[in-house]
């Protein structure tokens, strides 16, 4: 979601979905690097592998596997400059089209996996791989995560004081489409989505986030993907702080961003948004830094039941 600001020369980027005010996010601010992705001959390869399904064996009809957006492979990743190990060897497969959710204790990795995939400064990767749509997404800097699809929402969105929603989501639009659309254009193209989100129009002219609710926040965040149009989407508790019309309309807003083609990682701590969103998912238990049980609803539902105690024990 890097978003470039062409004029005047030279030209810098800055990504719209991390927050960038903190100076720890300062990387954020940035000249743009020549493009150097290196495509990897694992992950997204199967893309085009076509086997017949159980029920069509003996000459039945081929059906296509799925594509592999996001592969990760014993990542282990420490804080920067220490070593402080907080992820210790985490495995995850993402296909176009599904949704993933993790859940887990408080402090157990979670958030710092969703910012290791998006190359946050905070922490270095020390083992392992991370292939998205068939690149080395290690080697790629932030922004041109961003470019290449991914799109991640944080637990606390943060204000741009002094930048139009408006002007904010055009230029995003316009880096991550390779193109310059006329604010009259965007503004035609934006309104249905303001309306998919339930976002009232007189936002767009607010500064980004300034004076925000907790919840009109996240419906920005909602926004922000609609407009952006990612491939994975990583939503860190986008749940969060929102009544429950607002999480119905965010779980149907989400429902309608996707596509047989993209997909999203959510990150939770409440089964609800789930069960509104209403769509078989995959559930992913987070302990101590390392995926320890994968299943589907059941398990969210077990989590809420009999707390992570219950997950560890079984
Ligand atoms: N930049 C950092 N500096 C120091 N410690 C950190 C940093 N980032 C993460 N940690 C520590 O790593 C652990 C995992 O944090 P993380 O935010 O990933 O947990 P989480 O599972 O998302 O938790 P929560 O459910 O509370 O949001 C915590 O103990 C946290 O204090």
């Amino acid at each position: 979601m890097a978003l470039a600001f062409s004029s005047p020369a030279p030209r810098f980027a800055v990504s719209p979905s991390i927050p960038h005010t903190s100076p720890s996010n300062s990387f954020l601010i940035t000249v743009p690097t020549p493009h150097r992705r290196r495509r990897c001959l694992r992950g997204g390869v199967r893309a085009a592998v076509a086997v017949d399904s159980p029920s069509a064996e003996g000459g039945g009809v081929p059906v296509e596997s799925p594509n592999v957006l996001l592969e990760v492979n014993d990542l282990r990743a420490v804080i920067k400059d220490t070593d402080k190990e907080i992820l210790k060897g985490v495995n995850l497969t993402i296909n176009e089209g599904e949704i993933h959710t993790i859940m887990g204790r408080n402090g157990s990795g979670k958030s710092t996996f969703a910012k290791v995939l998006v190359g946050h400064p905070d922490y270095e990767v020390t083992k392992g791989d991370i292939v998205f749509k068939g690149d080395n997404l290690l080697e790629m800097d932030p922004e041109e995560r961003s470019h290449a699809g991914l799109f991640m929402s944080f637990q606390s969105p943060v204000e741009i004081p002094g930048v139009s929603n408006m002007d904010f989501l055009r230029m995003a639009y316009n880096a991550r489409k390779k193109t310059e659309i006329s604010p009259i254009e965007f503004f035609h193209f934006l309104l249905p989505k303001l309306e998919a989100v339930k976002m009232d129009p007189r936002f767009i002219d607010r500064n980004v986030n300034e004076g925000f609710s907790g919840g009109e926040k996240k419906r920005n965040e909602i926004l922000q993907l609609a407009v952006l149009e990612a491939d994975l989407a990583i939503l860190d508790e986008i749940d969060s702080g929102l009544d429950v019309d607002a999480l119905q309309d965010v779980a149907k807003a989400l429902l309608g961003l996707m596509t047989p083609k993209n997909s999203i990682l959510m990150i939770t701590h409440y089964p609800t948004l789930l069960d509104l969103i209403n769509k078989p998912g995959f559930v992913h238990i987070m302990q101590d830094g390392v995926i320890k049980r994968t299943g589907d609803r059941s398990l969210a539902k077990l989590v809420e039941k009999g707390g992570y105690g219950e997950i560890s024990n079984a």
